[in-house]
């Protein structure tokens, strides 16, 4: 069979220390930074060098030249000085209200919600009375309070963090209430973790995203707060800022004199500033989520080995096979790449059940994942081929189908169950919705009651009484989750099914049940089933074939009856003698250890 294969690119080289914290260069970073640097060096050397703002020459209104480089006020002073002092003012502003109000939301929000009972409950009425008082009017009677002598440029901040922090607040509340309920957090709880250190080291690296994004809000806010306030004449007398800039071009008429040379600088600069955060903001999320620190070349879709489209699908060699993997390769291209397949073939025939197994960690479901094209970078298929071999006799290169395609052909012709299915289910839609929602989108012909009719006797092939359609998945077992899961794999009648540890985490009785069902399935409707769990003597029960992986690699492929007489790898041997059996003594593999049975160290 004719394979094409991929070079692996070399690995991106690994950023170790503390420039792994630093999210990955990219060209908005760059601008953000350079834009927000910029006008933070302008804001802080300027007024260093520029001189006094308020400075008189006798020229009045004049257009940027040699001696005034951005011109001059109705009243001769030069607007590169002002722009300069008033940059500084307003990120003063900013500053401080972005720090203030992002405190008081995250106090408000953050503790609140983590603390829960009355505590949280008054924290919330607060914010609420906050938010629905209305922000502009408030701010007004405020700045407005406060006599002009006594406004300084602080009076302005403490005003708008008092209006700007609520609505920051609810939201960082109902994101905490959410985290606080997950199953790290409750570990760290049962661990018997002090409060301050479950909020700092559990909950809030989680919630910095949106903490940095409400910061950036906040400052940008603020910055126009204040230019609207001083331009209303409520800003603070004697201080520079682009809002004051403004308020008196403004009142020199700067437009009616086609000044704009006065007002379209400051104008710029709080417009360049505010896009400079939000496309730092952008970057922000990749220093927390290491998921999303991809090197580059993972970036893309890779879903698809490129140029297979042109080699077009191999045909089968065995004319039973449903699906032929041929010499797989999938690559995670993390700092340090991971090579979870390696020269994978596999050849699955109608109808038949074939085992995968091996210790954990050794590829099994990414090698499922990539059969599926169900793969996300960072994982990539680097190199083989994977064909279905459709009952109508066409062939179909799954590496080469373009994305609707692939839509269209999943769940059809090959579904899944995946690794802990049974937390798969929408807690807030019946079983019944979920499961119409397969017929809806691939038969949109069907009518609502031949759907009705399809979702009840799917249920019932797996066991599940019918009058279940209409329960929502938390008042089913866990038992009947992981049959509903079947149940939907198998409505469209598909060819093949992949089926990743199903029962899991489900006790003995339970899983034989669900194991005798989908033999029994398949003995009725002919499917194949590619079957992963790391239980090697469960696969000798089910399975026709069985393939054992080790470190990516196939390393033994046999009927499940020869392997389980005459074990061919020693690895398969040691993987057999690792389960306890009634009849002889404990396994070798617990006896001797983490070492290879033919005694080279692992
Ligand atoms: N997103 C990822 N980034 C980098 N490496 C990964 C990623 N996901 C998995 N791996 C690595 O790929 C290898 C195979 O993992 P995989 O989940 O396929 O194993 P498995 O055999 O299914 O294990 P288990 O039985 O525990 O589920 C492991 O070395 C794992 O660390």
């Amino acid at each position: 069979m004719a394979t094409t294969t991929t070079p692996v690119p070399a690995a991106t080289p690994a950023r170790s220390g503390w420039r792994a914290l630093l999210p990955s260069w990219s060209a908005r970073l760059g601008i953000g930074l350079g834009l927000v640097g910029a006008i933070g060096i302008f804001g802080i050397v300027g007024p260093l060098l520029l001189g006094d703002p308020d400075a008189i020459d006798n020229m009045g209104r004049t257009p940027p030249g040699a001696d005034h480089w951005l011109g001059t006020t109705q009243t001769g002073q030069d607007v590169l000085s002002q722009l300069a002092h008033a940059t500084r003012g307003s990120l003063q502003i900013g500053l401080a209200v972005g720090i203030g109000a992002t405190v008081l939301s995250a106090l408000f929000g953050v503790i609140g919600a983590y603390l829960g009972g009355v505590v949280d409950e008054g924290f919330s009425l607060f914010s609420n009375v906050m938010l629905v008082i209305p922000g502009l009017p408030l701010v007004i009677v405020i700045a407005g309070f406060v006599p002009r002598e006594q406004r300084g440029w602080w009076t302005l901040a403490v005003v708008l963090v008092i209006t700007g922090w609520a609505a920051a607040a609810r939201v960082l509340r109902a994101q905490t209430l959410s985290l606080r309920g997950r199953d790290y957090v409750l570990a760290a709880r049962v661990a018997g973790e002090r409060h301050w250190r479950i909020v700092t080291v559990e909950i809030l690296p989680n919630l910095l995203p949106l903490i940095a994004s409400q910061f950036v809000f906040a400052v940008i806010a603020a910055i126009l707060a204040e230019a609207g306030l001083a331009f209303l004449g409520l800003g603070a007398p004697n201080t520079h800022t682009l809002g004051s800039m403004l308020y008196f071009a403004q009142n020199g008429f700067a437009l009616q004199y086609e000044a704009w040379w006065w007002f379209v600088p400051p104008g710029l600069v709080i417009a360049l500033f505010g896009c400079g955060l939000s496309l730092i903001n952008f970057s922000i999320d990749e220093i927390i989520n290491p998921k999303l620190r991809l090197p580059k070349a993972a970036g893309r879709e890779t879903g698809r080995v490129a140029d297979r489209a042109a080699a077009g699908p191999a045909p089968a060699a065995d004319p039973d096979a449903v699906l032929t993997v041929r010499d797989l390769d999938v690559v995670y291209r993390t700092a340090e790449p991971v090579h979870a397949v390696r020269n994978v073939s596999l050849t699955l025939r109608r109808g038949e059940i074939l085992g995968l197994a091996g210790e954990s960690g050794c590829g099994k479901t990414t090698l499922a994942y990539a059969v599926g094209r169900l793969h996300r970078p960072p994982a990539e298929v680097s190199a083989g081929s994977v064909v279905f071999h459709d009952r109508s006799g066409t062939d179909i290169d799954l590496l080469a189908l373009e994305k609707e395609e692939l839509r269209a052909f999943r769940w059809d012709k090959l579904s899944m169950v995946f690794q802990g299915a049974m937390n798969s289910l929408n807690p807030v839609i019946s079983v019944h919705e979920q499961l119409e929602d397969v017929l809806t989108t691939h038969r949109p012909g069907m009518t609502a009651a031949a759907r009705r009719e399809r979702c009840a006797e799917v249920l019932t092939l797996v066991g599940v009484d019918p009058a279940r359609l209409d329960s929502f998945p938390h008042e089913l077992s866990g038992g009947m989750r992981q049959r509903v899961m079947i149940a939907m794999a198998m409505l469209l009648d598909p060819q093949v099914m992949i089926m990743d540890e199903p029962t899991t985490a489900l006790d003995v009785v339970v899983q034989r049940g669900i194991l005798r069902e989908i033999i029994r399935l398949r003995d009725e409707l002919g499917f194949a089933v590619v079957f992963i769990t790391h239980d090697l003597p469960l696969l000798l029960e089910l399975s026709d074939h069985i393939a054992v992986m080790r470190d990516g690699e196939i390393i033994e492929y046999a009927p499940a009856e020869r392997m389980y007489h005459a074990p061919a790898h020693p690895y398969t041997r040691q993987l057999l003698d690792s389960f306890p059996s009634l009849t002889s003594e404990r396994g070798a593999f617990v006896r001797g250890g983490g070492t290879d049975p033919e005694g080279a160290p692992r």
